[in-house]
This record gives structure tokens, C-alpha cells and sequence, in this order.
């Protein structure tokens, strides 16, 4: 439980680049544009992206955000430590108001995401887990001020929360759901019925698979390191695995132009075998 205070600049970063991101959400003033590959940016982006970057420069380790130019992203060593960030995962869904978007903050070694937080501003939910420490959920975090590490050590709820029922529950992507995907479920169906889709924004449908609240999440098509590197270090902490489709290696940071290839994320406690081929 170490990594709340070795880390406390990256849970002050994330509540407040939250309370900047909200500040945005409840204005009119979103400042939409379109970046070089089609994907929607807004002020509330550009605002928490300058607020991470600055708080974590302070620990002398490197930054590489979505937000960064290009130029910038190449010039980081993704040799040894560095900080991957999304300051905001799940802009369409800010865009549409419907409040499941995430901050997400990754501390990566060796090509593997060691330590990840996701704040969801808009539910003041916070989760945080570290390789070999655990992974954590705290409620009724608001945005700006971090509270002190003895809040944190005495509010945490331990990942996995316990589960109520048998039924096999897959979630998916709200705004982006590939055909392979839906493909996927299919089979999913047909072959461990009853099945449940949950579908949510964002890195918040890896905080449902760390908590156990959904078992699968396939994502088969290529999303970005930045915005599933948290939510793998998460859930991994958690006891879950993240891995490749359908080779079922772990997902690694290994991508020269930083997109991951089709992956299934799965939930502490369920056999990752039984869903490969
Ligand atoms: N085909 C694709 N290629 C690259 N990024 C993608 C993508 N489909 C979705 N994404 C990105 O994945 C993130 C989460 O999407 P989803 O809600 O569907 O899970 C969003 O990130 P950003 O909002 O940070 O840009 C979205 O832009
Ligand atoms: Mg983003």
C-alpha cells in the first residue's frame, strides 16, 4: 500500500485536472475541434493535459500524453520509467454530456504499466492499484484538493468487490463498438449463456472488470496505449489480466506508434483461458 504516498503526486494531478475538466463540462464553452487523425479535442483536454504534465514534471520522471505533439511523444525514451497519460479519456462522451469520461494517469517500466489511477469526475469515483500492492476504490473523492494519505489508507476498498450473482457479464464500448466485437459477443453468447452487455464510455469499463462488476471487456479494434494503460495496471493489481487477442499474451507498451492491438481484459477470479481459442 506503499504507492499512495510514493505516488501522491499522480492522485493530487488526477483530482485536479478532475476540477479542471469539470469547470469545462459545466460551461458552455467546450472548444471542440478535430486533431490530425479525426478524433475530437476540447479545452477541457488542453487544461488537464497542462495541469498532469506540470505536477509530474516535479518527479524528474518523463511525461507522454495523448495531448503532446507528435514530435514530443517520439522524443520520449519509453526505454525505462515513464508517465503515460490520457487528461481525458472518453471526449466524445464529455462532448455528449454524459458524464463517463475518465482521467487516467500510468506510471510505465519496462514496457509494462506498474501503477494506474482513473478518476471519474463527474461520480467523484477514484481507483488506484500498483503491481504486487493491490488495487483500490475510494467513493465521495470530489475534484481539486487531494485529500491527506491517511484519508486515503482509511476510506480504501479493497478490488475485487464481491460478487452477487453467476451471470457472465461482457462490457463494451459506448461510442465505438467494431464489428469484430460484436462478433465476439456473440460467441460469448453462445457459448456461456446467460450473458449480460453493459455498455460505458472510457476507462471506466476497466474499473467495472477491476471491481468485478462486469468479467469481459473485448476491445477488437485498436485503441491507444494511453488509454488502457492505467486501467491494466489496475486491473492487474486487482488479480484480473489483460491480454492480446487472440494470442493471449500480456498487453505491453511496446508500440512504435503507441496503438495496441485487439485485446480481452477479464476479471479477478474467472479462468482467462476459457475465453481463447
Ligand atoms: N479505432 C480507434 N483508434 C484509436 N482510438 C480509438 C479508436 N476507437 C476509440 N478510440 C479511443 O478510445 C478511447 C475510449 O473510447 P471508448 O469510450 O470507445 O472506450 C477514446 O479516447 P479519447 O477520448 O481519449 O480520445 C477514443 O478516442
Ligand atoms: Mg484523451
Amino acid at each position: 500500500m506503499d504507492f499512495i504516498s510514493t505516488y501522491r503526486t499522480a492522485f493530487i494531478a488526477a483530482l485536479e485536472a478532475g476540477a479542471a475538466i469539470l469547470e469545462v463540462y459545466n460551461s458552455n464553452e467546450f472548444n471542440v475541434t478535430r486533431k490530425s487523425d479525426d478524433t475530437p479535442v476540447t479545452l477541457a483536454d488542453m487544461k488537464s493535459h497542462q495541469i498532469i504534465h506540470s505536477l509530474l514534471e516535479s518527479t524528474n520522471i518523463p511525461v507522454l500524453s495523448e495531448e503532446d505533439s507528435p514530435e514530443h511523444q517520439k522524443k520520449i525514451k519509453t526505454e525505462g520509467k515513464y508517465w503515460l497519460i490520457d487528461p481525458l479519456d472518453g471526449t466524445r462522451e464529455f462532448i455528449s454530456r454524459n458524464g463517463e469520461f475518465t482521467v487516467n494517469i500510468a506510471l510505465v517500466e519496462n514496457k509494462q504499466p506498474v501503477f494506474g489511477i482513473i478518476y471519474i469526475p463527474c461520480n467523484n469515483l477514484l481507483f488506484a492499484g500498483a503491481k504486487n500492492q493491490g488495487a483500490y476504490m475510494w467513493e465521495e473523492i470530489a475534484p481539486g484538493n487531494a485529500p491527506s494519505v491517511s484519508f486515503f489508507m482509511s476510506n480504501k476498498i479493497k478490488l475485487p468487490l464481491s460478487k452477487s450473482n453467476d451471470v457472465l457479464t461482457v462490457v463494451a464500448s459506448k461510442s465505438h463498438l467494431s464489428p469484430e466485437t460484436i462478433d465476439f459477443i456473440k460467441s460469448i453468447d453462445q457459448k456461456f449463456k446467460p450473458v449480460q452487455i453493459l455498455q460505458s464510455g472510457s476507462s471506466i469499463k476497466f474499473c467495472k472488470i477491476a471491481t468485478g462488476e462486469a468479467d469481459l471487456y473485448p476491445r477488437m479494434d485498436s485503441i491507444m496505449e494511453w488509454d488502457t494503460a492505467a486501467g491494466q495496471a489496475i486491473i492487474e493489481a486487482a488479480g484480473g489480466c489483460v491480454l492480446t487477442w487472440p494470442d493471449g499474451d500480456t498487453l505491453r507498451c511496446i508500440h512504435t506508434d503507441f496503438r495496441n492491438p485487439n485485446f480481452l481484459a477479464v476479471a479477478p477470479g474467472r479462468e482467462c483461458k476459457q475465453f481463447f481459442p
